[in-house]
Parts: structure tokens; C-alpha cells; sequence
């Protein structure tokens, strides 16, 4: 019934020889792949990786410096993507290959207006501090000996960034290696200790030995394209990538300051003269909002209640029915909100849209919905989730998962026929009638819009009194 969660420590390493052969079967009859797919995927993984742990209004100006070979090319379908993703990319490209793949990933790069810096630039004097990102994709998984010029002094160049970097202002670029860190034997790490020094690591495909050397923040796996026979012929262990991710982290969980994480919202302002006379329909506006933003459960809410010792208690719950009446949700009738809602019917239900910098919260006193709503309902829901509220005595100490599985088989057998599973007598719906709504939408320096609705009656029509609450 359940999947056990991907463990970093079986995850594979390759050889730069296995590599190579993973290289040529992707290329070769079958899966098939060209060159330049495989590129594409990569170097956009290269980008998603890098957005995901360095956004572009803190990390805009980034130097793609490309080596001679595919990784090379991997650089420069990043620094497009990265381009297309806000930030502001430079390639330096010294040995330019010939070959019309990599002819059109510089064409394109010009067409963006993306600029090409010269070695000398870069040696001259202080032009990588005006960056705030290097990307190394000079060598990848085919680099051997000491880097040749001019490479050799590249590196040198870059590694002394990351050296030096706790001596400097902390102003220095953040060094994002692809694939391998350059300067790194592919198996053996940073032997000769002049290779680079990356904060991150994007191994594509899968991680080559080195990999295991590597002591940075972040390290991702990238370039979703192993097919399963290609991972079956070199045994293969790579985590899954979530939904439909680019790259997926595979090294440590990154350390951080709590105290220091915030988010400066920008949103656009909310005033009054904006909003519906009647906050349902303001509700049901920014509904839409967050459906079409592609919010994750947009009907996720934390529902608050408190029983007769008047001490709250909060969890989420789904929001299943929105009408001038109120707000729906379903759970079991003998839970603990049941029990507290039983002893107080007053209630705070609460959602926040994340990517829309927006909250709403909800306050009213609640009630049953009638048995015909809740079995409407019930009948509704997947035939798993309907054995699910029979095997649950909701909120009750079980000994263990064993006795819901063991429960859960019985009901299955039970009801095989198929023939319909009734609904549970202590299961169903709640709704909140609400007597005050807040409407908030984040801005920066904390100062934030809060409109406020309670109910008002003038000249004996019934509406609502909106009020701008301090942030
Ligand atoms: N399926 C996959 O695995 C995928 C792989 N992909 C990517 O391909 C990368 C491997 O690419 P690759 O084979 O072209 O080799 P790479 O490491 O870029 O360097 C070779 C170049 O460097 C040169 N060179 C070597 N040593 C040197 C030295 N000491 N000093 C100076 N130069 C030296 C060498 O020149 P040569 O020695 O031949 O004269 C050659 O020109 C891989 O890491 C990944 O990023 C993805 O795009 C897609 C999926
Ligand atoms: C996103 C989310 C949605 C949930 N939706 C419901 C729901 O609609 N009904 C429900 O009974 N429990 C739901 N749960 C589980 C509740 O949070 C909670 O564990 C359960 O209702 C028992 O709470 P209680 O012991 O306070 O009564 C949900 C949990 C999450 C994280
Ligand atoms: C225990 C429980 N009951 C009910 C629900 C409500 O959702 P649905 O009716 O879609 O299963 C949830 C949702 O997470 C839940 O966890
Ligand atoms: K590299």
C-alpha cells in the first residue's frame, strides 16, 4: 500500500568510464537520443537547479564560462534558460566547437543579446566581481591530466573565488559547478587541490564519483531522461524527481538560519473601492485567483476551535462547498473538532495563497449540514476515501498502522462485490456561517493591506462594513 522514501545513501556513482558507455547507449539505437536533446535537457536542468536555490533578483548577473565540450554546451543552453528566467547572463566561450549545434546555441545566445566576454576580460582585473554567479561548465565527465591553457588559468581564477571567499566582503560570486567541478578527476575529487571550489553541484544523468567529494550547500541531480532499460543495464539507483521537476536535491538538506528566512511580498495594492460589496463574492474572486495560479489544494484550510476550557486547538481541512450560507468542509462526527465544536460552535477557518502573497481568514459560528448534503457528499468521494472513513475512529489512540491496514482488507473483501459502501453515521459535513472576514495581501516593509467585513445594516438593508485593519 505504501512506497518507502528514496534513501540518498543508495543512490549510484559512476566511473568516468561508465559514464561514457551511459553516454553512448543513450545515443545509441535505442533509446536513441540525439546530441542535442540531451543538451537541451541538461542545460535546462543546469538553469532549474540554479533558479530553485538562487533566485535571479539576488543572483541576476551570471558568467557562463564554457569549456570545449559538451559541457561546454550544457553552459550555453543554461545561460539561454537562465536568460529566459530573469536573470542577466554572460558566457565566456574561448574554444568554440564547430559543429553546427553549438554554431546555433551561440546564434541564439547573440539573438537574446546575451554578451561574450573574453578571456582577457576575465584575467585583466576585477570583471568577476561583477558578477554574482559563475557557472562552470568548462570539463565535464571526459576531462583528464592538468587543465591546458587557456583553461588552466581560468580555473585558477575561479578556484581562488571560492578560496578566498570567506576573506572577501561576501560580495563574491557564488560558484555553481556542472556535472564536475572543473580541475576535479572525474573519479578521484580535487587531487592536484587547484580545481574549484563549488557552493553547488549539479551532477546530470547521474553523479560521477567525484560527486562524493563534494562538501558544498547544494547538490542536485539533473537531466531527466534516463529511460528504464538504460538504468536497468548499469543498475542505476537515482531518487525520483517530484512532479514535474527538472532536477531533484540529492545532497544534504541545505543549513540554514531560521531567524534569517522572510520573503519580501510585492503585490500589487489592494483598496477598498477594489473589492466586492460582499466579501463571498470577494472570497469566490480570489478563489479563481488562486485556481488559476495553479495553487496546490487552493481549498486548504486551517480550521480553529476551542471546546468549553476555551483552549484552541487548529488543523487543515478541505474545503468542499462555498454558497451564501457558508463554508463546507467533511470530517468524523466523534474527532476531537467534533467534540470541541459540540461545546462552542464559534470557529476560525484561515487559507493562504503562497505564490499570491494572500490570506483569508474566515469567523462564525458553525453547524451540521443536513444527512442528505453529507451523503451526497460521501457517495461522491473515490470508493478508497469511503472504506477509509468506516476503518477511522477519527482522532482516537490506535496501537499502530497495522490495525487500520488490517481493517481496511477486511472492508475491502466485505464490499467486493462491489455493492455501495454506506455512510459511516458519525461521518460528515460542518458549515461555517460567517459573521467576519479579513482579506490580506502582502506588501513590502510589512506593510500590508487588511480589509476587514462585518456584517452592517443601514436604512434596513443588510450588507457589510469594510474597514482597513493596520498591518
Ligand atoms: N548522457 C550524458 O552523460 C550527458 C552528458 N552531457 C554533458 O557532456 C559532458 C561530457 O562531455 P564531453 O564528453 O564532450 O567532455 P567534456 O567533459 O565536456 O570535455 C571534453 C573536452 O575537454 C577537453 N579536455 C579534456 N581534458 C582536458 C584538459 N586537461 N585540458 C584542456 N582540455 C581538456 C577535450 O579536448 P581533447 O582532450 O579531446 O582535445 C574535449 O574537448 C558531461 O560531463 C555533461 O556535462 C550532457 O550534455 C547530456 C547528457
Ligand atoms: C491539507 C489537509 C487537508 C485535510 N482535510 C481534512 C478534511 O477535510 N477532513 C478531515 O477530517 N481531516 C482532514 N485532514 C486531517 C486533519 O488535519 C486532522 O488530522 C484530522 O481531521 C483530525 O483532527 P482532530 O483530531 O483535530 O479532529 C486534512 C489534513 C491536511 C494536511
Ligand atoms: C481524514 C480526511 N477526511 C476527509 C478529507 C476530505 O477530503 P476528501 O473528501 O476529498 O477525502 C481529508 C482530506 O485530506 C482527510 O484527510
Ligand atoms: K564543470
Amino acid at each position: 500500500m505504501t512506497g518507502r522514501a528514496f534513501s540518498s545513501d543508495s543512490i549510484s556513482y559512476l566511473t568516468q568510464r561508465e559514464a561514457a558507455e551511459v553516454d553512448e547507449m543513450l545515443m545509441g539505437p535505442a533509446p536513441g537520443f540525439s546530441v542535442d536533446q540531451l543538451m537541451e535537457l541538461a542545460g535546462l536542468s543546469v538553469a532549474s537547479a540554479v533558479a530553485e536555490v538562487y533566485a535571479p533578483a539576488e543572483f541576476n548577473r551570471v558568467l557562463a564560462i564554457c569549456g570545449p565540450g559538451n559541457n561546454g554546451g550544457d553552459g550555453l543552453v543554461a545561460a539561454r534558460h537562465l536568460r529566459h528566467f530573469g536573470y542577466a547572463p554572460a558566457v565566456c566561450y574561448p574554444k568554440r566547437a564547430q559543429k553546427p549545434l553549438f554554431t546555433g546555441l551561440v546564434t541564439q545566445l547573440e539573438s537574446l543579446s546575451v554578451p561574450f566576454v573574453s578571456v582577457e576580460d576575465l584575467l585583466g582585473g576585477e570583471l568577476l566581481n561583477g558578477f554574482d554567479l559563475v557557472l562552470d561548465a568548462m570539463f565535464g565527465f571526459s576531462f583528464c591530466g592538468a587543465p591546458r591553457a587557456p583553461f588552466d588559468e581560468l580555473v585558477r581564477l575561479v578556484a581562488c573565488l571560492s578560496r578566498d571567499k570567506a576573506e572577501r566582503d561576501g560580495k563574491s560570486p557564488v560558484v555553481v559547478a556542472v556535472d564536475v567541478p572543473s580541475g576535479w578527476d572525474v573519479e578521484e575529487g580535487d587531487v592536484s587541490g587547484e580545481g574549484i571550489k563549488p557552493d553547488m553541484l549539479v551532477s546530470l544523468t547521474a553523479p560521477k564519483l567525484c560527486a562524493k567529494r563534494f562538501s558544498g550547500a547544494h547538490h542536485f541531480l539533473g537531466g531527466r531522461f534516463v529511460p528504464p532499460a538504460v538504468a536497468e543495464k548499469f543498475n542505476l539507483c537515482l531518487p525520483p524527481y517530484p512532479g514535474s521537476a527538472m532536477c531533484v536535491r540529492i545532497g544534504k538538506a541545505p543549513q540554514v538560519d531560521i531567524s534569517a528566512l522572510r520573503v519580501n511580498y510585492v503585490s500589487p495594492e489592494l483598496l477598498e473601492e477594489d473589492v466586492e460589496p460582499d466579501p463571498m463574492d470577494q472570497f469566490r474572486k480570489w478563489f479563481d485567483d488562486a485556481l488559476a495560479a495553479g495553487i496546490r489544494e487552493p481549498n486548504a484550510m486551517a480550521l480553529s476551535t476551542s471546546g468549553k476550557d476555551g483552549k484552541p486547538s487548529s488543523r487543515m481541512v478541505l474545503l468542499k462547498g462555498v454558497d451564501q450560507d457558508g463554508f463546507v468542509w467533511y470530517t468524523n462526527y466523534e474527532s476531537r473538532k467534533a467534540r470541541e465544536i459540540s461545546e462552542n460552535p464559534n470557529a476560525a477557518i484561515m487559507f493562504f495563497w503562497d505564490s499570491l502573497n494572500r490570506q483569508v481568514r474566515v469567523e462564525g459560528a458553525v453547524e451540521k449540514v443536513s444527512k442528505e448534503e453529507s451523503e451526497q457528499y460521501f457517495y461522491s468521494r473515490p470508493r478508497g476515501s469511503q472504506i477509509g472513513a468506516l476503518v477511522s475512529k477519527q482522532s482516537s489512540v490506535i496501537p499502530g498502522r497495522h490495525v487500520l491496514a488490517q481493517l481496511y482488507k477486511q472492508l475491502e473483501e466485505k464490499f467486493s462485490d462491489g455493492s455501495g459502501i454506506p455512510k459511516p453515521g458519525n461521518w460528515g459535513g460542518y458549515r461555517l456561517k460567517p459573521r467576519l472576514y479579513e482579506f490580506w495581501q502582502g506588501q513590502p516593509s510589512r506593510l500590508h493591506d487588511r480589509l476587514q467585513y462585518t456584517p452592517d445594516e443601514t436604512e434596513g438593508k443588510k450588507g457589510w462594513r469594510v474597514v482597513r485593519l493596520a498591518p
